[in-house]
């Protein structure tokens, strides 16, 4: 996917303001950004949902604003809106969405990915959200797709859906599947993402992948342990020379910990001028 200069505006307001971004088959790429940064904004055009105001745009080989049936036939797509199918079962409406694509996944085995088995003659209106959720990510990939849009797919997951739909992503990773996905939570980003965008106002501050965003791996670390005094703190860019000056005594440091700044400190830093 090869993106360049893509603007979204509407009446009085600049949502996407000039974005490029380069994805390579086979890669799973995260957009990070505050609320009303441009994500979903940008997937959609993407997707060929919405019209961009400029810019260029590729996706597959294709211009997304010209995309026909085959082109759409090779995308998958969790979007932010639930798909409404309410009087179906979870069954019947995977099998239903399968039908759509030359060639499926078996229908049985994406709902037992997505941990939905015991629900599969449940209908779609009796689900809970994070069940309706589930649902959402089998109609994203049953039709296997070569390229999967995942906008916010794991809000309302209990921490073992989440876990359990990141392995999910692993595998379609490594079977080729491109995935571009948007997530609040920096923990997936970490989890799931060869590289990631940070969006703020409609512009890209930052890319990279987790580990290296913003400088983080150069990033220096914070020292923390007690002494006789109380609670001690030291920021350095050289952790073990320090550690082991304290402990050339001999003794153990109490309460020593050594951290990095996590992936959310490093976002909350790039986008705190933006907010
Ligand atoms: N149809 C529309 N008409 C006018 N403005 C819109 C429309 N859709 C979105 N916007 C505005 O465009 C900006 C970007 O919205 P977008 O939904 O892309 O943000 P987002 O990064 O996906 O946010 P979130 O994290 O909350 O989902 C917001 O300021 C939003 O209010």
């Amino acid at each position: 996917m090869r993106v360049r200069g893509l603007r979204k505006e509407y009446p009085g307001h600049t949502a996407v303001d000039g974005i490029d971004l380069d994805i390579h088959r086979g890669e799973v790429f995260a957009l990070l950004g505050p609320n009303g940064a441009g994500k979903t904004t940008t997937v959609e055009i993407l997707e060929g949902h919405r019209r961009r105001s400029a810019g260029e745009a590729s996706v597959l080989g294709v211009d997304p604003g010209r995309g026909g049936r085959a082109w759409r036939a090779k995308l998958g797509m969790v979007l932010q809106t639930a798909t409404d199918a309410a009087e179906l079962t979870v069954a019947e409406s995977v099998r239903h969405y399968a039908r759509y694509y030359p060639r499926p996944r078996d229908p049985e085995e994406v709902i037992k990915q997505v941990g939905l088995t015991e629900k599969a003659n449940t209908r779609v209106k009796s689900l809970s959200g994070g069940q309706r959720r589930r649902l959402d990510v089998a109609l994203g990939i049953v039709g296997r797709p070569e390229l999967l849009f995942l906008d916010e797919p794991t809000t309302g997951f209990d921490p073992e859906a989440r876990r359990r739909f990141w392995e999910l992503i692993r595998l379609l990773a490594l079977d080729g599947t491109t995935i571009l996905l948007t997530t609040h939570y920096l923990d997936e980003a970490e989890a799931l993402a060869d590289r990631v965008s940070v969006i703020a106002n409609g512009t890209i501050v930052a890319e990279g992948s987790p580990a290296t965003l913003g400088g983080r791996a150069g990033a220096e670390a914070t020292v923390r342990w007690e002494d006789a005094t109380g609670p001690q703190e030291r920021r350095t860019a050289t952790p073990t020379a320090l550690v082991r000056e304290l402990s050339a005594g001999g003794g153990e440091l109490a309460g020593l910990t050594v951290t990095r700044p996590t992936l959310e400190d490093t976002y909350l830093e790039l986008i705190g001028p933006h907010s």
